[in-house]
């Protein structure tokens, strides 16, 4: 989009960004909308354009550029010159690899949290997606769609609900226009959002329906290294309300890693609850003086809720150990293993 007409609003430029130009401070800011292998892709009002990539201190693993990143840019030679500072970031580790943090999206306002009205709606997965969205600061909206399906969609919209306070879900038939307008707020001109939510849900159709196109079809090409073509399509798609869609494959991987202050912010109530616990290393199981087991006893707070929580927890901890901690907690088991073998055995008279 490089009509002239636009303006950095268009793109999603508001006071946060402005406030981090310095006064005199030279620079065209322009938005990342995809990144290639070695090339980024911005944009901005009157460009539309590919630069090399931006990486500011090699050693700050954040301050790489990434999809829907601001960058200014030297006005003569459009290189980059500065990375502005995020409203919002989703990364991961790859689980297990060296920790080698990837950045996936930056800026982006609104993530749809996308599950149905159906055997699919699941608290646990909601409450995973919600944890994800608190840790890379991102407001959620639930968008439960196949509600033209169920005679009780307003049933799972109150369960939705009841998952963290505040939370905004809407019910949608994600094939209908005129249902999926309620999203349109969400959608407008300067607001970039994001779609999770496991297979067959809807993502695909809810994204054609808001785009009004289907978006397979917008891929361009790029020169690689040897010369080849390689099809790599942009991440950011603009939508009809004048927002920015946000759809790269890292962002629809997603999984549960480093999230563990999104979680605690998820079961707030259940955190402060076990600060009341008698012990600070209590396992909330048998243990005398446990705030939480008292709190299910009073029926303050759903054992099945505690149970979520702790699932959640134990899979965040698994997921965020890197491969060198696994090895090292493999070898110190192995280890303890063989010195009780050794120990029959001694015992044995072997
Ligand atoms: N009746 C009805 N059908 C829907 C609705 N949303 C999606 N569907 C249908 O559900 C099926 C799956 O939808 P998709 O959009 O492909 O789901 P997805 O989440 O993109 O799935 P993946 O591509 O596997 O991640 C399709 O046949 C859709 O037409 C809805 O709100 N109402
Ligand atoms: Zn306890």
């Amino acid at each position: 989009m490089t009509s002239e007409n636009s303006t950095l609003a268009d793109f999603g430029w508001n006071n946060f960004f402005a406030s981090q130009v310095e006064l005199g401070e030279t620079g065209v800011p322009v938005r990342v909308m995809a990144v290639h292998r070695d090339r980024l892709h911005v944009a901005g009002p009157a460009i539309d354009t590919l630069i090399q990539p931006f990486v500011e201190t090699p050693d700050d693993e954040e301050a790489f550029a990434t999809v829907g990143d601001w960058l200014l840019l030297d006005a003569q030679t459009a290189r980059p010159r500065r990375l502005l500072r995020r409203r919002s970031l989703f990364k991961r580790r790859a689980a297990g690899t060296g920790r080698k943090l990837q950045l996936i999206a930056a800026n982006v306002d609104t993530l749809f949290i996308v599950s149905s009205c159906n055997q699919d709606f699941n608290p646990a997965r909601l409450e995973r997606f919600l944890a994800l969205a608190k840790e890379a600061e991102v407001t959620p909206v639930v968008v439960l769609t196949k509600a033209d399906m169920a005679d009780n969609a307003g049933d799972f919209v109150r369960d939705a609900g009841k998952l963290l306070p505040g939370l905004l879900v809407e019910a949608v038939d994600a094939r209908d226009a005129e249902s999926v307008a309620c999203l349109t707020p969400w959608c407008a001109r300067g607001q970039t959002v994001a779609l999770l939510g496991s297979s067959g849900v809807g993502k695909s159709t809810l994204v054609n329906t808001l785009t009004g196109e289907r978006l397979e079809t917008q891929g361009i090409r790029e020169d690689d290294a040897k010369g080849r073509h390689t099809t790599t399509g942009r991440a950011l798609h603009r939508l009809p309300a004048g927002g920015w869609l946000m759809d790269t494959p890292g962002m629809r991987e997603l999984q549960l890693t480093d999230v563990g202050s999104g979680l605690d912010e998820v079961f707030a109530d259940v955190v402060s609850l076990a600060r009341n616990c008698r012990f600070s290393d209590c396992q909330h199981e048998t243990e005398p003086g446990c705030a939480i087991q008292a709190a299910i006893g009073s029926g303050e707070i759903e054992a099945a809720r505690i149970k979520r929580w702790r699932k959640l927890a134990a899979e965040e901890a698994f997921n965020s150990e890197s491969l060198a901690e696994r090895h090292a907690r493999a070898r110190a088991f192995g280890k303890m293993a063989r010195s009780a073998m050794a120990e029959k055995r001694a015992r044995r008279g072997e």
